[in-house]
Order: C-alpha cells, then sequence, then structure tokens
C-alpha cells in the first residue's frame, strides 16, 4: 500500500536561548567552587600540572573571612590600562595589590591555557577563589585592589562560547550572568572600556598587535563587543562602568570619585 506521508512547516516561536549556549553552565563557566575543582582534580592522571593547582587552594572547610576594608576590582580588555589604572590606586590609596589568577598560579597558566575550554576555564575559575583566600587576608589589613576577577572569568568564557552576534548572547537576566554564592562579592567593579581604534595604538605601543590580519581584526571585533556585553551582563556586584580613553590621570581621578562615593576611601 502506499502510504504517503505529508509535512509541513509551522511557524513556531524563537528558542529561548541560543542553542550555543545550553552547555556553557559547568563547561565553560563554573558556579561553585566545587564544580570547578572537580574538573581539575580529574585531570590529575594527565596534566600533572593539576596536582599543584590543587596544592594552592585554599582549604574548603576553612570559613571565609569578610574583610574590613574595601575591595575594589578593576576589568577591561587588554590594553584597556588595567595595570596603568592598578598601581596608581595602589599607591594612592595606600591599598593592596592583587590579581586573578594570583602570582602563585602564573607558572602553570600556559599550561592550562593549552587545553580545552572545560579544563581551561576550571583552572581560572579555581584562580578566583585563591585570590579571594588572598583578599580575606589582606583585606583586614588595607584597601585592596583586584587586577581582573570573576568577571573576567565569566565574561571571556560566555563570549568564546557563544558564536557569531552579539545578540547570541544569553539575554540579560540569564542564569549564566549570576555570581557563584560561594564566592566573595568585591565592594566595587568598575569597567574601563576603550574606543578600538584607541586600544589598537596602546597596544602598538605597547610592542603588540602590529601584524594582525584585517579579518582576524574583524573577527577580534566581534569578539571584544561580545566580551563587553558580557561584562554589563553579570550581576551580583555589577560593574560600573568608566571610559579610559582621557589620560591615565584623568582616569584615576574619575575612579578614586567613584571609589570615593561607593566605598568613602
Ligand atoms: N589613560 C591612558 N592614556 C594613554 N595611555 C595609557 C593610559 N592607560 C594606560 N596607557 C598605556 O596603554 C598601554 C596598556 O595599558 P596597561 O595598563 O598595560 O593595560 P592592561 O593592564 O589593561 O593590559 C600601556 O602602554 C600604558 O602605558
Ligand atoms: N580572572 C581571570 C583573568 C583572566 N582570565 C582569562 C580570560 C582571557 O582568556 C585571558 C585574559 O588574560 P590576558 O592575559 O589577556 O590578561 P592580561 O594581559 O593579564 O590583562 O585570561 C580569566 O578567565 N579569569
Amino acid at each position: 500500500m502506499d502510504m504517503s506521508k505529508e509535512y509541513y512547516v509551522v511557524p513556531s516561536e524563537a528558542p529561548e536561548h541560543h542553542p550555543s549556549t545550553l552547555n556553557i553552565i559547568n563547561s565553560d563557566v563554573f558556579y561553585s567552587f566545587e564544580d570547578a575543582y572537580e574538573v581539575i582534580q580529574k585531570c590529575g592522571d594527565i596534566i600533572p600540572e593539576a596536582t599543584s593547582v590543587m596544592e594552592l587552594l585554599p582549604s574548603r572547610a576553612e570559613a571565609r573571612s569578610k574583610p574590613d576594608f574595601p575591595v575594589i576590582v578593576i576589568e577591561g580588555l587588554d590594553a584597556t590600562g588595567k595595570t596603568t589604572l592598578t598601581e596608581s590606586l595602589r599607591d594612592s590609596l595606600g591599598a593592596t595589590l592583587l590579581r586573578s589568577p594570583p602570582q602563585c598560579m602564573s607558572p602553570l597558566r600556559a599550561r592550562f591555557d593549552q587545553e580545552p575550554p572545560l579544563i581551561r576555564r576550571a583552572f581560572y575559575a579555581l584562580g578566583n577563589y585563591i585570590t579571594a583566600e588572598q583578599v580575606g587576608q589582606e583585606g583586614m589589613k588595607a584597601p585592596v585592589i583586584v587586577d581582573r576577577f570573576w568577571h573576567s572569568t565569566a565574561a571571556y568564557a560566555i563570549a568564546t562560547a557563544v558564536s557569531g552576534p552579539v545578540c547570541n548572547l544569553p539575554a540579560e537576566g540569564s542564569e549564566v550572568y549570576r555570581w557563584p554564592s560561594d564566592l566573595f562579592q568585591p565592594s566595587l567593579v568598575v569597567l574601563l572600556t576603550l574606543d578600538p581604534e584607541e586600544r589598537k595604538r596602546r597596544l602598538r605601543d605597547r610592542g603588540q598587535g602590529k601584524t594582525e590580519e584585517e579579518q582576524e581584526l574583524d573577527h577580534n571585533q566581534l569578539f571584544r563587543l561580545k566580551v563587553e556585553e558580557a561584562y554589563r551582563r553579570i550581576a551580583g556586584p555589577a560593574c560600573v562602568t568608566v571610559d579610559a580613553s582621557p589620560s591615565a590621570d584623568q582616569v584615576l581621578q574619575q575612579v578614586r570619585l567613584l571609589i570615593r562615593g561607593k566605598c568613602h576611601l
């Protein structure tokens, strides 16, 4: 018997999430110490450096103390002026300067940068917990400035995992932008933004970015837009955007004003 099948094309509502975002949680972004730890722990057999990472980790049983002094995080793309600003803030506020990933992870970073996203992102996620422990100690003695923290970890991971244009990012309010409940929340997060041309100039002056192909630049432009938009969507302490194109001193004064308003320093 000839059974002919009939097919219809019917309109349906747009999906809630872009397909490329479905796997972000716990494979690109980890929302607890335990989830990131589990990945690094399982790598021990194939990546000897994983053992070194675990030795640097704070004890999970330890109660994390809330620092007495304000903790200010400075975020932004490469060459937006984070190093310049964080060092000036350290000097002008008499603060302690920390970074994420912390200095003690630096020798291990190149190794994990070669790994697939799951492992690489778990490494950076754990870096924030090590920095948070240092913040807990140093923040009892003086204000703390942190060069990159959770916003960087999540924003770069989300922007890399989501292909295509900025509109493919999960919508504002999506759970991918939430702050891990077991991670210390800074008093203020400042996001430095810079016009792409000025950023390129600064990279060039620093001796980088001279040989980028046009196509590569276009690709990077899209990536940069996605990172910045992801930065802005991350909740917990939301970041305050500061235009980093004025002189280093003007940017410092602008951020000092924000710190005075928010942290009374
Ligand atoms: N406000 C500014 N105006 C002009 N040049 C700046 C300013 N801030 C930083 N720079 C220069 O831009 C380059 C990148 O700054 P840097 O602080 O290293 O950025 P990041 O740490 O974000 O990568 C450096 O050569 C630095 O001297
Ligand atoms: N807290 C952090 C800091 C950096 N990262 C990742 C995100 C990016 O892939 C790189 C950016 O580091 P990069 O070396 O460009 O940064 P700096 O030169 O230190 O400003 O590291 C992270 O995941 N979490």
